[in-house]
């Protein structure tokens, strides 16, 4: 579990890292040191932003310190075509804080009836880089997704091979009868991997991964054709944090927090430095009257806070020097895209999470909120 501790860290752990640097603060007494972090630019590739204020309130926590965001299209209604992608792209570019240099890389939402010719105009937009699976009614705003992937999207999937667009899944069987623990599992044993038996060639990112299945899985299959996003939450909570005190809805999301053991085997396949595994915080606002009452959505708000708590899993697993390929280059090198050219600092100093961010139709609730943690952002 993660643990915000101060000053604490090891320098010698951390003195093969070429990017470190270290200033040593002598106003005060006991000789304290402030490290500091040069990483390129992160990118992140799943991010919920939303419509309209409530877009208009999260926007600038993500593209303050990320160069791109794969943006999720599950709006209400959703992004199913493309012109409706390049309009609601074009809304994001307005929301943004003046001088931000952010690119939001638009997503289809996969239905039934989504046309091969989609495809073809996705491509040529040039705002289009992937088409989101969401199994119907997996997760928020998902009723309108996909009922019969092996039957009536098989043109589509043959159209994004040809087109080589990714496949971005939420991988998760709906039926009702699978424990709710057991549908990742379920679903790579009876959807996913079938259907990359069927199509070698079509890249997939397997997203939000919260199992050892799932991590296993996604070692098992080609490099540059399967990779997973991971998220902050799943690197540092396990199931029991729904639990703590009482029912904690500000940590409940889909696919929903696991075992500890799955947590560590996510921990250690992003430590490893494997290239399979890239930064995808899946932050999802919701209002907090929508998460607090009695039957509360699904959704982490965690863009606030989510690179210094990659930052943080990191430095605890002693693994600093591959967190810039995690967060800055595995992801783009997947997409097929330029790595930014900018950088980010990352200082390890405390700073205090807000209890909550206001915005015209009530208040969001980030994860870690009213918390202390370490490794703050800041622009170079
Ligand atoms: N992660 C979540 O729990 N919720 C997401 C949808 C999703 O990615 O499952 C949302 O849009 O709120």
């Amino acid at each position: 579990m993660l643990k915000t501790s101060f000053f604490s860290s090891n320098i010698s752990q951390l003195s093969p890292l070429p990017i470190l640097s270290i200033r040593r603060q002598t106003k005060l007494k006991a000789p304290c040191v402030k490290m500091e972090l040069s990483i390129t630019r992160p990118d992140d590739w799943h991010l919920h932003l939303r419509e309209g204020e409530l877009l208009e309130a999260v926007v600038p926590h993500s593209s303050n310190h990320f160069g791109r965001a794969i943006i999720m299209p599950n709006l209400k209604p959703p992004i199913t075509t493309t012109v409706k992608a390049v309009a609601y792209q074009k809304s994001i570019l307005k929301s943004l804080p003046e001088n931000c240099d952010f690119t939001p890389l638009m997503t289809l939402y996969l239905t039934d009836t989504t046309s091969p010719n989609e495809i073809q105009l996705a491509r040529e937009s040039g705002a289009v880089f992937g088409v989101k699976l969401y199994p119907a009614g997996a997760t928020t705003n998902s009723e309108d997704g996909v009922t019969d992937l092996f039957g009536k999207c098989l043109p589509v999937l043959e159209e994004m091979v040809h087109q080589n667009m990714p496949l971005l899944v939420h991988g998760e069987v709906t039926s009702s009868e699978v424990d709710i623990f057991d549908r990742e599992k379920v679903f790579i044993d009876k959807i996913l991997s079938p259907l990359i038996q069927k199509f070698p060639r079509l890249k997939v990112v397997m997203e939000h991964i919260t199992t050892k299945d799932a991590v296993q899985f996604v070692e098992s299959c080609d490099e540059g054709f399967v990779a997973a996003t991971v998220t902050p939450q799943h690197l540092v909570l396990n199931r029991n944090s729904l639990f703590q005190g009482g029912l904690q809805p500000h940590n409940y999301c889909l696919p929903v927090l696991k075992r500890e053991t799955h947590r560590q085997a996510i921990v250690k396949a992003v430590t490893s430095g494997s290239k399979r595994f890239f930064l995808g915080t899946d932050s999802a606002p919701h209002e907090k009257r929508t998460k607090e009452r009695s039957c509360g959505c699904a959704g982490v708000y965690n863009a606030p806070v989510a690179l210094s708590v990659y930052a943080k899993v990191f430095e605890e697993a002693g693994a600093l020097d591959k967190l810039e390929a995690f967060t800055s280059f595995n992801g783009p090198d997947f997409y097929g895209l330029p790595r930014n050219t900018s950088k980010i600092k990352l200082t390890k100093t405390p700073w205090k999470v807000p209890s909550s961010f206001s915005f015209a139709l009530g208040d969001i609730v980030p994860m870690f909120a009213g918390e202390t943690l370490e490794w703050l952002p800041s622009n170079l």
